[in-house]
């Protein structure tokens, strides 16, 4: 440009014609503009693709993440993880690339030509730089650290809030809003403080770029003032060479620039990795493309399985073994705390267990394809959740491709057909978070509807009905009898009327089986067993000689009215 805007006043001044002349100019305008803007644009592009790669990477492990993995971290620093660590990766790949790539070029260039002018002076100015930049990569790493410390507040902003937002009736009927808030607050706080210390050290190094050319300009003013007197250089010599120290600012301030970005980027990738290298289940696409539905009732056998959370946790299984023949139910009582939620974990190998054996069809857990053991499985969980979502999302959540005919006689076996009628969007309604706009019956049906749209060959119940009032109780108890005929179903059952329909019941107690059998046969042979019936369990059904009609209950609401059907 400034050639061809060179040619143009000659051209003026020699009363030649300028439009050609005035057209290229224009077209080198035009061109420069593209081409920045074009660079531009695919700098940012490279950088949102690092992000995005970045955070599917991520995604894809942290969903597969092993369940004592989850409960080691916080879910909320984990979400931040992903959302807002990965967004720092964006300074790294396009500020910090860029000012390395062009400060470094010009550094050079800028070196080789002050070289040919005089060595001598150059190494004074190197040995300046060289120092401060020693100073300034002390400063460095307390940028990565700020960084990472403020990064870690961001996570537990996140955390708290997840906190609050996961339990938010309790949170406000517990009166504890402002408290959570002074929570968030303070971590807000602290992200801020930590994002303050790095910009303070960030202008530490930036300002080390001044200092630098400066105490180089003095020191080659003063050294090269003596090699101009000895006559070893020319004065032209060293007015050139001082010029050259100021185009160092430009490339020495880029140079700093990226470090301090890559410092930013490195706290962020540090927690990436760090997220990354949690452990997660074993994936095998090819098994999960190829999960076949198995026939008939699956059967399973725990042989003297011991099991602890964690190594520094007490043992909650104290070898436990029972033998569960497929169809039939199979009711899981004890007292709380005994250990019957952990087995369904370890039948769905959410744990490992430390010791013994557990079969499911005579096949050890640990070698099924993950996929294909848990494509066997229904699971209700005992707090029955609800996703976010429409109840069409939440009842195909575990079987996707089933068929509209399917999901309606599902809803119908779950007696959830009259509840969706009455909503005016039917199956497209929106549940809220955690299903709150659903009461915890409807949430519990709808957890077992789900359950059983995936057609599983063993259906594990985690108190299911404990929340249902007597009249869809009772209809459920015929669902889970009439399933129980083809399926394996095991069942923590906490109400006395499930525990009379089952097959076998396992009587579970600190961490091992003490009995199993009927419930006749267990209220006469099993002592803790009677005391369950007749204190623990909801009187819900007729009362027995074990379960009074004033009986307490320990484990649930009131106990719902008499129920003629289970006599
Ligand atoms: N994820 C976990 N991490 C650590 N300890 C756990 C975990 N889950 C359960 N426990 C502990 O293991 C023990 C057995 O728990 P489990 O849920 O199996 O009992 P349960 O018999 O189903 O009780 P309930 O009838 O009250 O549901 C309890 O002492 C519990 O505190």
């Amino acid at each position: 440009q400034p050639l061809a805007a060179k040619a143009l006043v000659d051209r003026l001044g020699a009363d030649g014609s300028i439009t050609g002349i005035l057209v290229l100019l224009t077209a080198l305008v035009v061109l420069g503009t593209v081409i920045e803007s074009f660079g531009a644009y695919v700098l940012e592009r490279t950088a949102e693709s690092v992000v995005l790669a970045a955070r599917r990477t991520l995604i894809g492990r942290l969903l597969r993440l092993r369940l004592p993995e989850v409960e080691r971290t916080q879910p909320g620093d984990l979400m931040s993880r992903v959302t807002s660590d990965t967004t720092l990766l964006r300074a790294v790949t396009t500020q910090s690339v860029v000012s390395a790539a062009s400060g470094g070029l010009t550094f050079l260039a800028t070196i080789v030509l002050m070289a040919l002018m005089d060595p001598v002076l150059l190494g004074v100015t190197l040995g300046v730089i060289v120092l401060i930049g020693g100073a300034v990569s002390l400063v460095m790493p307390k940028i990565a650290q700020a960084t990472r410390r403020a990064q870690e507040a961001v996570g537990t902003i996140s955390t708290a809030l997840e906190r609050a937002f996961g339990a938010f009736r309790t949170l406000k009927a517990s009166g504890a809003e402002r408290r959570e808030a002074e929570a968030v607050r303070e971590a807000a706080q602290d992200a801020w403080r930590h994002g303050v210390r790095a910009a303070k050290w960030e202008s530490v190094a930036w300002s080390s770029v001044g200092l630098s050319v400066q105490v180089s300009f003095l020191a080659v003013l003063g050294i090269g003032g003596a090699r101009v007197a000895s006559g070893a250089i020319s004065i032209s010599t060293l007015v050139a060479f001082l010029l050259f120290l100021f185009y160092l600012i430009d490339p020495v301030s880029r140079l700093v620039e990226a470090a301090s970005q890559y410092q930013v980027g490195s706290a962020a990738i540090a927690r990436i990795v760090q997220a990354e290298r949690l452990e997660t289940e074993e994936t095998d696409p090819a098994a999960e493309q190829a999960v076949g539905q198995g026939d008939g009732p699956a059967s399973v056998v725990f042989e003297d399985v011991t099991f602890r959370y964690r190594d520094d946790l007490p043992h909650v299984h104290h070898g436990v073994s029972f033998d569960v023949p497929g169809p039939g139910m199979t009711a899981f009582v004890g007292p709380s705390g005994a250990g019957k939620t952990t087995v369904f974990g370890l039948i769905e190998r959410f744990y490992e267990a430390t010791g013994g054996r557990i079969l499911v069809d005579g096949k050890d857990v640990r070698e099924w394809p993950l996929p294909e053991l848990r494509a066997a499985i229904g699971y209700v969980e005992q707090d029955a959740p609800v996703l976010a979502g429409t109840l069409r999302e939440n009842l195909l959540f575990a079987a996707p491709d089933a068929t509209d005919a399917e999901v309606r006689e599902v809803l119908v076996r779950a007696r959830l057909d009259g509840v969706i009628e009455r909503l005016p969007e039917g199956l497209e309604t929106v549940v809220g978070h955690r299903g709150s706009k659903l009461s915890g019956g409807e949430r519990q049906r709808v957890a077992i509807a789900r359950a059983l749209l995936r057609k599983p060959r063993l259906l594990l119940l985690d108190e299911a009905t404990s929340q249902l009032d007597a009249v869809n109780e009772l209809a459920l108890r015929d669902v889970v009898t009439e399933v129980s005929r083809e399926v394996t179903v095991l069942v923590v059952a906490h109400r006395l009327s499930t525990v009379m329909l089952a097959d076998r019941i396992v009587v579970m107690d600190a961490g091992k089986v003490r009995a199993t059998g009927t419930h006749a046969e267990l209220v006469a042979s099993d002592p803790l067993y009677g005391e369950l019936a007749a204190t623990q369990f909801l009187a819900a059904s007729t009362p027995t000689p074990a379960s009074p009609p004033a009986a307490k209950s320990l484990s649930g609401p009131a106990p719902t009215p008499p129920d003629p059907g289970s006599a």
